[in-house]
């Protein structure tokens, strides 16, 4: 059962409602900073920037440059940082040499509350980002993506199992549905997950099908559902405005 919380600044994974976090999906510095404005405004509980889709994301100094303005334009306000490769989903192939590297630079840049790390790459590398990130105070939400199907519950379970076993302060998975058998599935396994681990987990059931596990996590055992203030990241994500309301609408009242 959920016992520990990740707080990330002022937002406190895995205890009441669950929190919002809005992708930033800019490809340039300006770009992002100006959906770091808008995203702002829109108070949400945590903001993602989706570095696979920066054009200088390979450039460790560029990185370091924009995260460090980004976290100005940010205020107080956490911050998670999420290198998505192609294969789950993101906007660029990279080695998994390319991906850790980039990764010891997000860890290394000292702007970000928290990274994003993909559990299915070289095991041994996987352990190491999560150390050096420890050593630095920066959070681990650990993922892993299927866009094509949504595994068994037992598998997702497993998978989110070992994703703890790896030193995940939040194991993470999206998966997609073909039918809604698929999303009671992805609900299943949440609930199974969140009743056996201690750490918080997120998980979705992503397009159409599985909008419905975006807003009904504090139900099921999701801490984070992922919404939109413009670009998505993801399909079936829901806009930052209908989802403040839509978990209001479902906070469970004791
Ligand atoms: O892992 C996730 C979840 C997500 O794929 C979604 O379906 O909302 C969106 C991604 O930006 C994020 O990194």
């Amino acid at each position: 059962m959920t016992q520990q919380t990740v707080t990330l600044r002022q937002t406190v994974l895995g205890s009441g409602r669950p929190k919002i976090a809005v992708p930033i999906t800019g490809a340039t510095e300006a770009a992002i900073l100006a959906q770091a404005t808008a995203v702002k405004a829109a108070k949400p509980d945590l903001v993602e920037w989706r570095i696979d889709y920066f054009e200088g994301v390979t450039d460790a100094q560029q990185l370091t440059a924009t995260g460090t303005q980004l976290r100005a334009a940010l205020g107080d306000l956490a911050l998670l940082t999420t290198f998505r490769t192609h294969g789950e989903g993101g906007e660029l192939a990279l080695s998994d040499d390319a991906y850790f590297k980039i990764c010891d630079a997000v860890i290394a840049g000292g702007y970000t509350d928290a990274i994003d790390v993909e559990r299915y790459h070289n095991e041994t590398a996987v352990k190491a980002v999560v150390e050096k990130a420890h050593a630095q105070q920066v959070k681990v939400i650990m993922s892993n993506h299927d866009f094509d199907k949504t595994p068994v519950a037992a598998e997702i379970v497993q998978r989110l199992t070992s994703m703890a076993a790896f030193g995940a302060d939040v194991p993470k998975m999206a998966v997609m549905p073909q039918s809604v058998e698929d999303v009671l599935t992805l609900l299943t396994a949440t609930h199974q997950a969140a009743s056996t681990l201690a750490q918080p987990i997120i998980t979705m059931s992503m397009a159409d099908l599985g909008k419905v596990s975006r807003i009904a996590g504090e139900v099921f055992g999701s801490a984070v559902s992922f919404g939109t203030v413009g670009a998505a990241s993801a399909p079936g994500q829901i806009s930052l405005t209908h989802l403040q309301h839509d978990l209001d609408d479902l906070k469970l009242t004791d």
